[in-house]
């Protein structure tokens, strides 16, 4: 964070407006309005000499496709890391990099700027990652067409965790009990439809059993449906003995 307390993100892209929806909606939208959140797109395309302006080029060595040229790439993010005095760490979003998850965005929102760089045809050529990226970042094993949505899954992670983004930290995943665990089910008006009937114990006014029913749903789920992110957390004598009672109404 800055001094504001807020985050910078510069993004270098060929898509600025693909990045900048990040920004343009819900949460993140207001952060900006509040100079919480900035984001700031820098297009190679702007920094490539040539009469054509090309950014890519074919690769050495043959094959498909083509690759992201060296120099626009380099004078885009030396033109972000001049905007801003402070030094930057430059995050490739790549396949190559190592997974995100929500400890490293947590490590992430400590920054007070970061600069993304995204990747589109076959890649980046390797000097440039070599002179300028810090990190790689990856947001899972799929095949895409750019960095561009990932950057945005970082932004729009990492924004969440800035004081003041949202409105009371507690909401959605950062529950009391929630670090690490899946949700708990949820619930609105009205209170039965198509024949399913709302839990009593969230019509009962009794905080603490509603409380204690979310962490035992939550701690079930995630045994249920995701068990490995629960040997990630460090479950206390009273958790253990929450999910014991899931454990032993599910097995019946
Ligand atoms: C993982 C897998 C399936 C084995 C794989 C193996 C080899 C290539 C890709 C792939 O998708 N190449 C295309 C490319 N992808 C990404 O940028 C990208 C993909 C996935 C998660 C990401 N997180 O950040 C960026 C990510 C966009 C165009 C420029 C070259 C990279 C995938």
């Amino acid at each position: 964070m800055n001094a504001g307390g807020g985050i910078r993100f510069d993004v270098v892209t060929l898509f600025p407006d693909f990045v900048r929806a990040a920004v343009s909606y819900g949460v993140a939208a207001r952060a900006c309005a509040r100079g919480l959140l900035q984001l700031v797109a820098w297009n190679p395309r702007d920094y490539a000499r040539d009469r054509h302006r090309s950014v890519d080029d074919r690769p050495y060595g043959g094959g498909p496709g083509m690759v992201m040229k060296v120099e626009p790439l380099r004078d885009a993010i030396q033109a972000a890391r001049t905007a801003v005095a402070d030094r930057a760490s430059v995050i490739c979003l790549s396949p190559q990099g190592r997974l995100l998850d929500q400890v490293r965005v947590q490590e992430l929102s400590q920054h007070s700027r970061l600069i993304l760089l995204c990747g589109r045809y076959e890649g980046i050529d390797e000097r440039l990652i070599e002179a300028e990226v810090d990190e790689e970042c990856s947001i899972g094993d799929y095949v895409l067409s750019g960095g561009e949505l990932p950057a945005m899954i970082v932004i729009d992670a990492v924004a969440r965790l800035v004081p003041g983004v949202l409105g009371h930290p507690g909401s959605a995943g950062q529950d009391s009990f929630g670090a690490g665990l899946l949700d708990c089910p949820h619930y609105t008006r009205p209170v039965e439809i198509g024949g399913r009937r709302t839990p009593e114990v969230l019509l009962s006014g009794d905080h603490q059993a509603v409380a204690r029913w979310r962490h035992k749903q939550a701690l079930g789920r995630t045994w249920l449906r995701r068990p490995e992110l629960l040997e990630r957390c460090m479950l206390d004598a009273q958790a253990r003995s929450l999910l014991q009672e899931f454990i032993d109404e599910y097995q019946g």
